[in-house]
């Protein structure tokens, strides 16, 4: 769970049911929140707001205790924005003030902005578009660098992304990122593994900005050394790849989803659809492709897991967009604030923190574990009977 508004004092986040015994520590958590302020085509903002990250519970020493972890993350544009946000009513002279600045009456297009209007009984856009900004992924993103931190610790798993498209710009089909080259995705501007890819998006997002307009695109999160049998057949809402599209699809902006390969899949007959299963020489069972994205009947496989987002362009576009002035009724072009132009490759890093909160819940499901060690060794008696049954699959063993 996450609080806290775009322009407020900080966002907060808490994350529950953590084992003790996970190694977390601040510069970690600010290792990823500064991933996510990477990116061309971010705004202004990106360039002199700080993410002010504090652990203010669950953690000590650098270790996870077993209770809630609570990450508080500032602003640090907060002193700007003191009196338009004051949580507490403000003196007559400062609401002189806050009164010069106007109301939002113009909703923008794309944004929770005129629905939050009618839902909320609102003549000011304000208190709805501080709530749907996407700056509250920076607080996912802090409880997601704890999530990854626990799927190593306990099961080895790595979790890592990469931009897939920006736009109508492409990587090219098939690349399946490794650890060792995370460091060469996120020294590319937009996090793409291509370096002649990377160069056409970054041109791609020069000429939209120049043109007054913004761009969506795609980003794949890839995630090694799962264990097989992670969620489950049994119920819809179980299934891991139901629960991973639902993670996906709660980023703001992201409009799809899909595993493996996807809508692809659709458009192919059977025969060349699926992962056929062989037992290699060493004895370990190896699927000759990967489409599935590592999810059979809603449970991990043990292959690599393989899931894609792909998020519109940015609704704040700056060749204003038309709408209505809600005070008056009258046609008028949509309110234009400062804005990135592209948010892509920031979406992936938020993207990899909402996959692994869900495979961290996944863990603890089947492996259980009050302190992270004993979530290791269910792991070990879990992968030791597949060895006893001569079923080791996939690359957790
Ligand atoms: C990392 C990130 C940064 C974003 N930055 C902006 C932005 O600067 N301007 C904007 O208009 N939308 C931005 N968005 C998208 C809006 O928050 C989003 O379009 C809005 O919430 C409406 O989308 P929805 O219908 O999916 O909620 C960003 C999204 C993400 C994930
Ligand atoms: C602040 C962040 O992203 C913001 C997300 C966002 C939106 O409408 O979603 C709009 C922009 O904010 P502002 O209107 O204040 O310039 C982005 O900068 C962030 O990611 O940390």
């Amino acid at each position: 769970m996450t609080a806290g508004e775009s322009h407020g004092p900080a966002l907060v986040a808490i994350l529950e049911g953590l084992p003790a015994g996970v190694e977390i520590s601040t510069p970690e958590i600010g290792v990823d929140l500064a991933r996510r302020r990477l990116g061309y085509g971010r705004g202004a903002r990106m360039k002199f707001e700080q993410d002010e990250v504090e652990l203010t519970g669950g953690v000590r020493h650098g270790v996870s205790m077993g209770g809630p972890i609570a990450v508080r993350v500032g602003n640090t544009e907060w002193p700007k924005w003191q009196t338009v946000m004051a949580a507490d009513p403000v003196d007559p002279e400062a609401l002189a003030a806050q009164a010069r600045n106007e109301a939002l009456t113009r909703p923008r297009p794309g944004h929770a902005d005129l629905v939050g209007m009618q839902k909320y009984d609102l003549d000011d856009a304000r208190p709805i578009l501080e709530r749907a900004s996407a700056r509250e992924t920076a607080a996912r993103v802090a409880l997601g660098t704890v999530a990854k931190k626990f799927l190593l610790q306990s099961v080895g798993a790595q979790v890592l992304s990469h931009v897939t498209a920006i736009g109508a710009v492409a990587a090219p089909a098939g690349s399946m990122p490794v650890a060792a080259d995370l460091p060469r995705i996120d020294a590319s501007p937009v996090r793409c593994l291509d370096d002649d890819a990377s160069a056409a998006m970054v041109a791609h997002i020069d000429e939209t900005k120049r043109a007054g307009d913004t761009l969506g695109g795609v980003v794949e999160v890839v995630v090694h050394h799962l264990p097989p049998g992670l969620g489950s057949h049994i119920q819809w809402d179980r299934r891991l790849d139901s629960r991973l599209a639902a993670a996906l699809m709660g980023i703001q902006a992201i409009k799809g989803v899909e595993v493996g390969d996807g809508f692809e899949l659709a458009r192919t007959p059977g025969s060349l659809a699926h992962d056929e299963i062989e037992r290699g020489e060493d004895g370990v069972i190896r699927r000759r492709s990967h489409r599935a994205g590592g999810v059979e009947g809603g449970m991990s496989t043990g292959e690599v897991l393989r899931v894609r987002a792909a998020m519109k362009p940015i609704s704040t576009v700056p060749r204003a967009l038309a709408t209505i002035d809600v005070a008056t009724g009258e046609k008028a072009v949509a309110i234009n604030q400062r804005s990135d132009v592209c948010a892509v490759p920031a979406a992936g890093v938020v993207a990899e923190a909402m996959v692994a909160l869900v495979l961290a819940e996944a863990v603890l499901e089947k492996f259980g574990g009050d302190s992270v060690a004993e979530t290791r060794r269910n792991v070990a008696g879990y992968l030791a009977r597949l060895t006893e049954r001569k079923l080791v699959s996939g690359d957790a063993f």
